[in-house]
């Protein structure tokens, strides 16, 4: 039997020509792919719709990692042009290639790649010679209670865990941290007192954080230390040269690190780096101002240690991080489970046309008098915005609160815990909680303020649908927002969802335009209904409208002309106050803050 009768009995019954776009549905966090036959180069299927200017094509990117001479297929014996007799070992190896294919084939694994290393089925098959996981992070990882690992870490644990570079995609709250995290451990086994031996970076504060809480649970009985860079005033005495305690993983945002690095004498060593790993790293390569590339670039050059391991884990990528890791990176695996930079399958998209800025008010009130089922986050583009729609939604008696940049760590963190422990029900938040951050059962998402682009949509709506659970989000937009309307569309109906017709239609938008919405969002009104505080600004403009007003009556003209400058000062004289809407030019000032 050669491997063509093998292929044909595998596949007795199977039809290979029908298109599916929507997903099976699947355990946890898996979305759209279609199905590949086995022996044949799985093929990262683009997720329809590649627009967006920062959006990697995926089939750029399998070009990319393509051109460089990786395979993409488990390499089964070759078949001869004449059918031969396989040897018994042939057959043997054979089968093993289309077991592991079909297991990828199931779990949406899609792999490139020399040589990669096959997935695991159950946590416990990392207990073989092969991977000789250690038997206390065996134990911390049972106590989890997950019945069987996540696609992502099926096919991540192995690769992570033979030592090789990997540049990983798989879908929002698919269980991609513990897929990083247990290799480092594993890795590096005990605490040793040579200094940090591990560097985990995450974009924002609130992520690192949680991906130390995440260490924590990991490492209990292992005797390893992590650390997490809480105030880098503090960074001299806890790990300067002269500090006694080492610690061997270090958790953090890149520009804490970096500014400790800067510091002379530097107050971190990466020589003894064995472990690096980039959560989000599409958003850690961003390029440009306030952004993270610069800081990484540095962090990478002080990572000195030739043997060091390479981890990318993201939902999402872009081209210019498949270039960089091809670039920099020897020995590369690359996972995608599902389509690449496709939403989860797991959350119920929804969008709403309100009409106008002050129709998502309308809106927002509606879904509460409705009845909503918290807890719920509220995605705003500014934290001007974040902070004038929590004070509209305090008066409403919403149990809510806000989180953005601009509030101080101690009342970041006590907001996160009190959202956690079911405190808050609806929690306001800017872009700065778009990102890995795994609140446990976020039954909704409202983007208030429309995605600046498909990416953050997907990150974004991701909050919700997290380890399998269903999750529903829900996407204001109004007549100013339908340049991006049609990829959010597309992203909708590729994971399964129904969109109208007309969207999928509307007019593409460049290259260059996505890029520039994703970068700086729309000016919008303001959301504020409430009387405005009199500023100086204003007093001195109510002063000189009292003056005009005076003079028209001194004057006891009664003419048309005159009665209509009386009325027009007199509106005016409302808007200063607050007690009238601003004129919409005038009204669209506070949007475009930084989050
Ligand atoms: N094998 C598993 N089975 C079930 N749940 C799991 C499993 N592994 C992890 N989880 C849970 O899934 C949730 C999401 O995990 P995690 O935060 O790592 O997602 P992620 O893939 O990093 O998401 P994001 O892209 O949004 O950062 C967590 O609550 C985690 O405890």
């Amino acid at each position: 039997m050669d491997t063509y009768d093998i292929f044909k009995q595998l596949t007795a019954g199977v039809r290979f020509t029908k298109k599916r776009t929507a997903p099976p549905s699947k355990p946890i966090g898996v979305s759209a792919a279609k199905e590949t036959p086995p022996q044949q180069k799985p093929v990262i299927k683009p997720a329809e719709d590649s627009d967006s200017g920062e959006d990697c094509s995926a089939a750029d990117d399998f070009r990319l990692l393509a051109e460089t001479g990786t395979s993409t297929a488990e390499n089964a014996p070759k078949r001869k042009k004449a059918k031969k007799q396989l040897s018994k070992e042939q057959a043997e190896q054979l089968q093993r290639v289309e077991e592991i294919n079909a297991l990828r084939k199931q779990n949406l694994i899609t792999v490139l790649g020399k040589d990669v290393p096959a997935p695991i089925k159950l946590f416990d098959d990392l207990r073989t010679s092969e991977y000789k996981l250690l038997p206390r992070l065996l134990e911390n990882l049972s106590s989890y209670g997950f019945a069987q690992p996540t696609p992502i870490q099926m096919q991540a644990l192995p690769v992570l865990l033979k030592d090789r570079a990997l540049m990983a995609c798989a879908p929002t709250g698919s269980g991609k941290t513990l897929a990083f995290l247990t290799p480092i451990i594993n890795g590096l086994r005990c605490h040793k007192t040579t200094g940090l031996r591990a560097l985990v970076l995450a974009p924002t504060r609130e992520l690192a954080q949680q991906i130390y809480r995440e260490c924590g649970e990991l490492t209990k009985g292992t005797g390893l230390r992590t650390h997490f860079i809480s105030k880098v005033s503090e960074a001299k005495q806890q790990y300067g040269p002269e500090c006694k305690q080492k610690y061997d993983i270090l958790i953090s945002t890149p520009n804490r690190v970096r500014f400790l690095l800067q510091q002379q004498p530097p107050l971190l060593d990466f020589k003894s780096i064995e472990w690096l790993v980039l959560d989000e790293a599409d958003r850690l390569m961003e390029e440009g101002q306030n952004n993270f590339k610069e800081q990484l670039d540095d962090i990478y050059a002080a990572c000195t240690n030739p043997q060091k391991r390479v981890a990318f884990f993201s939902a999402t990528y872009t081209v210019p991080v498949a270039k960089w890791a091809l670039r920099h990176l020897k020995n590369l695996v690359r996972v995608t489970i599902g389509v690449q930079n496709s939403a989860t399958d797991t959350v119920k998209q929804e969008l709403l046309f309100v009409g106008s800025e002050s129709g998502k008010l309308l809106a927002v009130r509606e879904m509460v008098r409705q009845g909503l089922q918290p807890p719920v986050l509220v995605f705003v583009q500014s934290k001007e915005r974040a902070k004038q729609l929590f004070e509209e939604l305090l008066y409403d008696g919403i149990n809510v609160d806000v989180i953005h940049a601009e509030r101080t760590q101690h009342q970041r963190d006590n907001c996160v815990r009190a959202f956690r422990e079911g405190h808050i029900w609806v929690l306001i938040c800017t872009e700065l909680m778009g990102r890995g951050i795994d609140f446990k059962g976020v039954n909704l998402v409202i983007n208030y303020d429309f995605p600046p682009s498909k990416i953050s949509y997907i990150h974004r709506i991701g909050r919700t649908g997290r380890a399998g659970r269903p999750g529903r989000a829900v996407t204001f937009f109004t007549q100013d927002d339908t340049a991006n309307l049609r990829s959010i569309a597309q992203i909708i109906k590729n994971s399964g969802g129904e969109v109208p017709e007309y969207m999928l239609q509307m007019k593409k938008v460049s290259k260059s335009e996505a890029k520039m919405r994703s970068k700086k969002p729309l000016d919008r009104e303001d959301i504020t209904t409430k009387i405005r505080p009199e500023t100086p600004k204003n007093s001195v403009k109510l002063q000189k409208i009292d003056k005009a007003e005076k003079v028209l009556k001194r004057k006891g003209n009664t003419d048309k002309n005159s009665i209509n400058k009386a009325k027009k000062l007199g509106k005016m004289k409302e808007q200063l106050k607050g007690k009238a809407p601003l004129a919409k030019g005038k009204a669209k000032k506070s949007n475009n803050a930084s989050k």
